[in-house]
Parts: C-alpha cells; sequence; structure tokens
C-alpha cells in the first residue's frame, strides 16, 4: 500500500457517530486481546476516514507498520539521495528493525484508534460542521456572508503544492458563484504561506523538466489569472510570514490585513527565479520602483510595518488581537449592499486586466525558462538537501 494510499480519502464516508463506534470498537478489541488480522484490516479503512491530516510524521509511522505488519523487516535497498520521499519512507520502515510482525500489528491499530478518537472529537467543533467537502489542502467555510479559504498545510508552512494551486482555484471558481459578498484568503498555523513548494520541482523524470516547466507555466498563468479576474473583494488575512508568489499576488487582492508578526519576503534571485503573480507591474505602481527593486530584485524582506508604509498592506494589528480585530472588521464590511460593492470593485479594476493579463503571460514566459536555468536548479537542490534556508 503506497502512503498516499493509507491516508487519503479523509473526509469520505462516515459520519462523527459512526466514527465513534468504530473508534470505540477498535479500542474494546485492543484491550481485550492482542490485536487480530480482522482488527488491522479495519483499522486500514478506518484510516481512510480520517477527516484530520495526521500530518507526515504519523503518516509515515503508520506507513512504516504497516509495512512491518504486512511484510516484515524492511528488505529493500535504501532509494537514492533525490528520491526524498521514498527514502523517508524507507528510513520509517527501515527504523522498526526487527519488530515483530504482531506487535507492528498492534502498534497499527492502537495508533490509528487513538487517531480516530481525536478526529471524532476535533468534529463536533463549529467550524467543522461548516466546512465545505472536497478540498484535501483547504480549509473553506462560509459564514456572515464570507466565503474564508483556508491554507492548510501548517507543517509545511503552507508551501503551495500543485494540488492547493488547483484547490485554491476551484474554491474561488466556487465562490466567485456561491452568495457570500466578501472572500478571504488565509493561513493555517504560523505561516502565512512559505510559497511554492520546492517539492514541485522534484520526481521529475529525465528529459521531462521541458515538459513540466512549460506545465507548470500554464497552471501559475491560470491560478494568477483567476485572481485577476475574481469578481468580489478578496481580503488577505496575513497570520504570519508570507514568501514568493503568495507575496506577489497581494497586489492582485483589494484588502491586505497583516498580524505584527507577518513578514513579506520575495526572494526570487536566491532561488534563481524571477517575479511572477504580476508583481513586476503591481509593486513599482503600489510602492514605486525603487522599493520594488529592493524586493523583487534583491530579496529585501520587509516587515508587517514597513509592508504597510509601502502601501503593499492596507493595515497592520498586533498579533494578540489580530483575528478578533479583522474578523469584527470585515463582519461588518460583509454586511454593505453586496451588489454596489461587487460594481464598485469592477470600477476600480476592470480598466486593468487587460494590462494584467499581458503581465501575467510575460512573467510565465520568462519564469518558465528560469526554472530550466543551473542557478534555479541549483537553488532547490540547496534547499532539499538542507543546505540553505531564506
Ligand atoms: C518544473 C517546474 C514546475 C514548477 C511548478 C510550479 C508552479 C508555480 C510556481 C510559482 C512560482 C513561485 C515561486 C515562489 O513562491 S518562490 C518561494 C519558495 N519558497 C521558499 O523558498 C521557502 C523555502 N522554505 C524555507 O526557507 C524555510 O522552510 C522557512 C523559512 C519557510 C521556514 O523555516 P523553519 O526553520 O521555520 O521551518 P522548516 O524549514 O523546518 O519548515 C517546516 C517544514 O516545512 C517544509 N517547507 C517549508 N517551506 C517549504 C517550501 N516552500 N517548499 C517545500 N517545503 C517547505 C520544510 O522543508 C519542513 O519540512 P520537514 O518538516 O519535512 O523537514
Amino acid at each position: 500500500m503506497a502512503l498516499a494510499g493509507a491516508v487519503r480519502c479523509w473526509r469520505l464516508g462516515a459520519g462523527p457517530s459512526s466514527l465513534q463506534m468504530q473508534a470505540l470498537s477498535l479500542h474494546m478489541s485492543k484491550t481485550a486481546m492482542g490485536a487480530s488480522q480482522k482488527d488491522f484490516e479495519s483499522a486500514m479503512n478506518q484510516v481512510k476516514l480520517l477527516k484530520k491530516d495526521p500530518g507526515n510524521e504519523v503518516k509515515l509511522k503508520l506507513y512504516a507498520l504497516y509495512k512491518q505488519t504486512t511484510e516484515g523487516p524492511c528488505n529493500t535497498p535504501r532509494p537514492g539521495v533525490f528520491d526524498l520521499i521514498n527514502k523517508a519512507k524507507w528510513d520509517a520502515w527501515n527504523a522498526l528493525g526487527n519488530l515483530p510482525k504482531e506487535t507492528a500489528r498492534q502498534n497499527y491499530v492502537d495508533l490509528v484508534s487513538d487517531l480516530s478518537s481525536s478526529d471524532s472529537s476535533s468534529q463536533v467543533k463549529p467550524e467543522a460542521d461548516r466546512k465545505q467537502p472536497g478540498y484535501e489542502t483547504l480549509v473553506v467555510t462560509s459564514e456572515d456572508s464570507i466565503t474564508k479559504i483556508m491554507m492548510n498545510r501548517p507543517a509545511k508552512k503552507n508551501a503551495l503544492t500543485i494540488q492547493m494551486y488547483r484547490e485554491i482555484m476551484l474554491a474561488l471558481e466556487a465562490a466567485s458563484k456561491d452568495d457570500s459578498t466578501i472572500i478571504v484568503l488565509t493561513g493555517n498555523g504560523d505561516y502565512y504561506s512559505s510559497g511554492n513548494d520546492l517539492m514541485n520541482f522534484m520526481n521529475i523524470p529525465p528529459g521531462e523538466m521541458e515538459k513540466e516547466a512549460k506545465n507548470g507555466a500554464i497552471l501559475l498563468r491560470d491560478f494568477v489569472g483567476c485572481f485577476i479576474d475574481f469578481p468580489k473583494p478578496l481580503v488577505a488575512v496575513i497570520n504570519g510570514p508570507a514568501i514568493g508568489i503568495s507575496v506577489t499576488i497581494l497586489g492582485l487582492f483589494d484588502l491586505v490585513y497583516a498580524s505584527d508578526r507577518a513578514t513579506f519576503h520575495t526572494p526570487f534571485t536566491h532561488l534563481g527565479q524571477s517575479p511572477e503573480g504580476c508583481s513586476s507591474y503591481t509593486f513599482p505602481k503600489i510602492m514605486g520602483q525603487a522599493k520594488a527593486a529592493e524586493m523583487l530584485m534583491f530579496g529585501k524582506k520587509l516587515t508587517a510595518r514597513e509592508a504597510c508604509a509601502q502601501g503593499l498592506v492596507t493595515e497592520v494589528f498586533p498579533d494578540s488581537t489580530f483575528q478578533k480585530e479583522v474578523w469584527t472588521r470585515l463582519k461588518a464590511y460583509s454586511k454593505l449592499p453586496r451588489n454596489t460593492l461587487h460594481i464598485s470593485k469592477q470600477s476600480i479594476r476592470n480598466l486593468e486586466k487587460e494590462k494584467l493579463h499581458a503581465v501575467n503571460a510575460e512573467e510565465n514566459s520568462v519564469l518558465q525558462e528560469r526554472w530550466l536555468s543551473d542557478e534555479c536548479i541549483n537553488a532547490v537542490m540547496s534547499f532539499l538537501s538542507r543546505k540553505a534556508k531564506l
């Protein structure tokens, strides 16, 4: 069973009460005697019903215990250094040494039982009830005429995977048609987003790099295009540091509220990459040529207050009261006449749309070429081999 297969489908299937029942029955069977093959199979099904992503560490543990139970001690060669995901999986399995199959099976059942219990109790939270289904990397909720799209990979600082770009596009598309007045993009955990997930550059078969760079540029064009064309007021609630593309698209938002813990960083030159998100056009317009160059060319990291002084951020709030103050403000705004608000947005933005789409196309074609450069490949490899951090 692949790791992804072991943990996919969190939100399909049973509701809270049935999950609780299954967790309870797993718990009872494990305490009465050693876990049976039937308990193990039931636990494998239970894993697929978990709604909360347990995080990579737990997923690796589940994978390792599964392999140990079904195949015994690790018996395959260690994957190559650049095959990072399979290497992590192999390491987790290998770390179990000669653990007997029966013990591994019991540990697997116990772990799933614990996960199911905490998953069931988390489901009674009101926000979980409002959560829109169908997203794996986001939590999308609607309340008080506000649709909130929350990036939800806190353990990875909300780095944007290919799936996440696609899900954000889908969520925006749905929000443009729902009955909300305002749409918010925010992050779960201590980061707003650390930008493009550098793993997007990995596992590209030899000879496929050019094709993948082309696909990446198309994805990016469509992603940024959704923000350019978005018809309703878009608000960024910047709960923590923001990097790369999560910063550059801010010029396409209508309001940007930031915690005073947030920072804004576009280190493209360090990464052998070039500006995207229409920032080559919006940043000089917002903050002037000289300040834009310092950020986009020289990678100067701004504090929230500096970003506010330069017009990229609308307002900064103390972190301790950030969520309360921002949501009180947004709830008040969401009561404004909806159609008038949307028409005002069109008036402010429509004149620029054609220009923005042209800038988007140009930026992506430059970036597509950059991704194939040694400077970019070396920077990505450096991060992934843990030699470099921003
Ligand atoms: C062929 C090409 C196809 C490409 C297709 C792409 C399509 C669109 C591309 C759009 C262009 C966008 C460009 C950008 O956004 S550039 C910015 C990229 N971001 C970075 O370079 C940030 C890298 N991360 C860091 O420097 C640090 O992680 C950070 C400072 C953010 C936090 O440091 P800290 O020490 O606090 O925490 P950790 O490093 O331990 O992070 C926790 C775990 O999260 C992982 N992580 C974080 N950020 C990223 C990231 N951007 N990509 C991948 N992984 C990330 C980190 O590795 C840790 O994971 P583990 O716990 O597993 O070790």
